[in-house]
């Protein structure tokens, strides 16, 4: 099988993918400091709810390494500041501040080591929270073939695949677990405006994978809906709210309010990291409001008069009842969703607990 390769890593400092240059180059960067961190998760070279999340803890654990504060508690001090330029780099997706976060825990419950103890611990927790990204998606793969066994062709929006994670994907897990099974599928792929990360992305990663898959643009899944060519839906989340609504990339709620008057079903593939139980509903959710040249242009190219009113969005909530259910590494919630969501972080805690 021909493998996406990681899309961040740790190599002496945090390094990735450049996502603003796919499909043309496959280029590496390097983050020296963390001002190239946050500005590598904020021009969007790596994107993705969970792959920023783990940029993130790469980036604490660099602005560990960068300090030279000579005890742990003035190294600590470094980190809450680090933590909070960080989280705002990218508002809507939880998994940044999630991430930060358990880095943070993690260097208060380990104040007594020696600075540099707790930096390598601190990498180590990076690695860690990479590592368990991979494996929570490979669960979601595994929990979410299930719903696609009578299933040949299936829409996604945007890129929740091992580009938007450590690796392997949240929403095309499933379909990389179906594909991987020998079985046929093939995927209608919106291309995502205004930033077209079905067409840079998800149509490049299908498309090294081996997998069959069609390019359309958004205004166009409708009309494949109403010619019954799509059987489901799946799409991957920055935030799950405590109730279950979902916040992922403008358009999503377009395609949930469809697949109901298809009678389609919606399918949302996300790991427990991205489950916000402090969110009550999906209207508490920031909404990221994103460079407005990413509507008024394609790439370089103007599309629209200069000076034009632009409105940019970059996320939408779609109510927890137009989900036909929610797909995480600890198995699957159908509505009502609050009490299995509940049950389900509970359980990922735990399991983190335990390691
Ligand atoms: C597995 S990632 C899920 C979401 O992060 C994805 O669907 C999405 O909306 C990404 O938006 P982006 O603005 O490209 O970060």
């Amino acid at each position: 099988m021909n493998e996406v390769p990681k899309t961040v890593w740790w190599d002496d400092v945090p390094c990735l993918i450049d996502q603003l240059r796919l499909p043309a180059m496959l280029d590496i960067v390097r983050c020296e400091d963390l001002n190239s961190v946050i500005e590598a998760i904020r021009s969007m070279q790596v994107r993705g709810a969970p792959a920023i999340g783990i940029t993130a803890a790469y980036g604490m654990a660099l602005a560990a390494k960068r300090s030279t504060a000579q005890t742990s508690s003035k190294l600590i001090e470094k980190l809450v500041k680090a933590k909070s330029l960080l989280d705002a780099a990218r508002p809507t997706a939880i998994n940044l501040a999630w991430a930060t976060q358990r880095m943070l825990d993690i260097a208060q419950a380990n104040a007594q080591l020696e600075p540099d103890q707790l930096r390598q611990r601190l990498l180590a927790e990076a690695e860690t929270i990479r590592d368990q990204d991979e494996a929570m998606c490979r669960a979601i793969g595994q929990h979410g073939k299930t719903l696609l066994a009578q299933t040949r062709n299936v829409l996604t929006h945007c890129n929740a695949g091992g580009l938007a994670t450590a690796a392997y994907g949240t929403a095309l897990a499933p379909i990389r677990a179906v594909h991987e099974d020998g079985q046929p599928i093939h995927v209608w792929v919106d291309e995502t405006r205004p930033f077209l990360q079905g067409a840079r992305l998800t149509a490049w990663e299908l498309q090294q994978a081996g997998i069959d898959l069609t390019l359309i643009t958004d205004n166009m899944a409708a009309y494949f809906m109403q010619q019954g060519h799509v059987d489901c839906i799946i799409v991957g989340s920055d935030r799950i709210a405590a109730n279950g609504d979902v916040a992922n990339k403008i358009g999503t709620y377009g395609l949930a309010v469809l697949a109901k008057a298809h009678n389609i079903p919606l399918y949302v593939a996300a790991p427990t990291s991205t489950i916000d139980l402090q969110t009550a509903n999906g209207a508490a959710i920031p909404i990221e409001q994103r460079s407005t040249q990413e509507v008024t242009h394609i790439g370089q190219q103007a599309i629209a008069a200069e000076g034009i009113k632009v409105a940019h969005p970059a996320f939408d909530v779609t109510p927890a009842h137009l989900v036909t259910a929610i797909i995480t590494e600890q198995g699957i919630a159908y509505p009502p969703f609050a009490e299995q969501l509940h049950t389900m972080v509970e359980a990922a805690n735990a399991a983190n607990a335990r390691q």
